[in-house]
C-alpha cells in the first residue's frame, strides 16, 4: 500500500482550483513513496467533474454520486471517503473550508495521524515529512506520521496548481457508503453562496485589503482600486468585526490565506494574525499613516500617508497610465 488518494472538491460539476494544489502534493508524495495517485470525486456533479480529473495523470478516478450527497454535509461524506481511503497510504485534500471540515473526520475514522495545513512535503529516504506553520506562522514544525494511513491537508497558496498533462485516467464508479450515525442529528438547511463578479480571494493575482481605518467608507475607497486592478477585495478582522466588510473577506490566521502576486494592505496595522494570512504574497504594498506600523516590516513598498487622499490618487494614476 503505497498509493495516494486525492479528495477532490467539486462545485457545479467542476473541480475547484483547490484540488489542483492537492494533486501537486500527490504527484510528489506518490513519487517519493513509490506509488501512484488516484482522485476521488464525490458529491453532486461528480460524474461531470470526473472527466476534468482524468487529465492529471492519476492511476484512476473514483466517482461517488448519490442523491443524499446533493448538499454537502461532512457527516454524509466522511464514511465513504474513509472507506475508500482505507486502501491508500496517504489521503490528501486542501485546507479549504471543505477540507478542514471533512478531513479530520476521515482521519478519525481511519485511526490515522493527521498533518493539517502543510506548506511543504519533504522526501526523506522514501518517507514523507511535512512542514507546517505554527504560532500564526512565526515558527515552522516538521512532522512525520507513524500510522499506516496518513491524512494530510495542504495549504493551497503553498502548492502551485497542477497543470493537466492530457492523460485519460480510467474512471471507476464506487458505491456510496451511507451516512454516519451523526448524520441523523444534522440537517441541511440552506447554502447561501456569496456571488461576486470579482475574482475569488484565495485565487486572485491581486488583492486589495482594507483595515479598520476605512470605517464606513470601506467600499467607497477600495472598490475603485480593486476595479481598476481587476483585484479581489480582502479585509482585516477588525474591519470585519466592525461590520465595514463581510466576514468572508477576512484575511489572516482565522480568515483566508492568500498569496497573490500583489497585495495591498490599506489602513491595516499588520498584526501577526493578519500577516499569517498574507505574508506569502509576492509583492506587498502598504499604505498607513503611522510610519511605525508593523505592516511596513513585511512591505516591499510602503507609503506613509492618509489613505483617504492617497487611494483615489492612486486610482487616477493607474487609470491615466492605462490610457
Ligand atoms: C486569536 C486571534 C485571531 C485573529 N485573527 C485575525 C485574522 O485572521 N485576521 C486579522 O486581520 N486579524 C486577526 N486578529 C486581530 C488582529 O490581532 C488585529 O486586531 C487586527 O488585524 C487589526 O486590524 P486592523 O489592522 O484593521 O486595525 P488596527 O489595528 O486598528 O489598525 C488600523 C491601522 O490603520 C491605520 N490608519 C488609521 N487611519 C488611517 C488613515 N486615514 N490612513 C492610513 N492609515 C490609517 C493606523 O495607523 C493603524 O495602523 C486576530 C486576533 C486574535 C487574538
Amino acid at each position: 500500500m503505497a498509493d495516494v488518494l486525492v479528495v477532490a472538491e467539486v462545485a457545479e460539476g467542476k473541480l475547484k482550483k483547490t484540488t489542483h494544489s492537492a494533486i501537486t502534493f500527490a504527484q510528489k508524495a506518490a513519487a517519493t513513496i513509490g506509488g501512484a495517485f488516484s482522485i476521488l470525486v464525490i458529491g453532486d456533479g461528480a460524474g461531470k467533474a470526473a472527466a476534468e480529473a482524468q487529465g492529471f495523470g492519476a492511476a484512476k478516478i473514483l466517482v461517488v454520486e448519490d442523491a443524499s450527497l446533493k448538499n454537502y454535509l461532512a457527516e454524509r461524506y466522511a464514511p465513504t471517503v474513509a472507506a475508500i481511503g482505507k486502501g491508500y497510504a496517504v489521503v490528501v485534500g486542501t485546507a479549504s473550508a471543505y477540507g478542514k471540515d471533512l478531513l479530520p473526520r476521515v482521519a478519525a475514522r481511519l485511526g490515522a495521524g493527521y498533518a493539517s495545513d502543510i506548506t511543504e512535503v519533504i522526501a526523506d529516504g522514501g518517507k514523507l515529512k511535512y512542514k507546517r506553520p505554527m504560532f500564526a506562522g512565526n515558527a515552522f514544525g516538521i512532522s512525520s506520521i507513524s500510522t499506516p494511513i496518513q491524512v494530510v491537508s495542504v495549504r493551497q497558496s503553498a502548492f502551485a496548481a497542477a497543470e493537466p498533462t492530457g492523460g485519460q485516467s480510467a474512471v471507476e464508479t464506487v458505491a456510496y457508503a451511507g451516512p454516519s450515525k451523526a448524520a441523523e442529528r444534522v440537517e441541511f438547511v440552506s447554502f447561501d453562496q456569496v456571488k461576486s463578479a470579482r475574482p475569488e480571494l484565495t485565487e486572485a493575482r491581486v488583492v486589495v485589503s482594507g483595515g479598520r481605518a476605512l470605517k464606513e467608507k470601506f467600499n467607497q475607497v477600495l472598490d475603485p482600486l480593486a476595479d481598476v486592478l481587476g483585484a479581489a477585495v480582502g479585509a482585516s478582522r477588525a474591519a470585519c468585526d466592525a461590520g465595514y466588510a463581510p466576514s468572508d473577506l477576512q484575511v489572516g490566521q482565522t480568515g483566508k490565506i492568500v498569496a497573490p502576486q500583489l497585495y495591498f494592505a490599506i489602513g491595516i496595522s499588520g498584526a501577526i494574525q493578519h500577516l499569517a494570512g498574507m505574508k506569502g504574497s509576492k509583492v506587498i504594498v502598504a499604505i498607513n499613516k503611522d510610519a511605525d506600523a508593523p505592516i511596513f516590516q513585511v512591505a516591499d513598498y510602503g507609503l506613509v500617508a492618509d489613505l483617504f487622499a492617497t487611494v483615489p490618487e492612486l486610482v487616477k494614476g493607474i487609470q491615466a497610465a492605462k490610457g
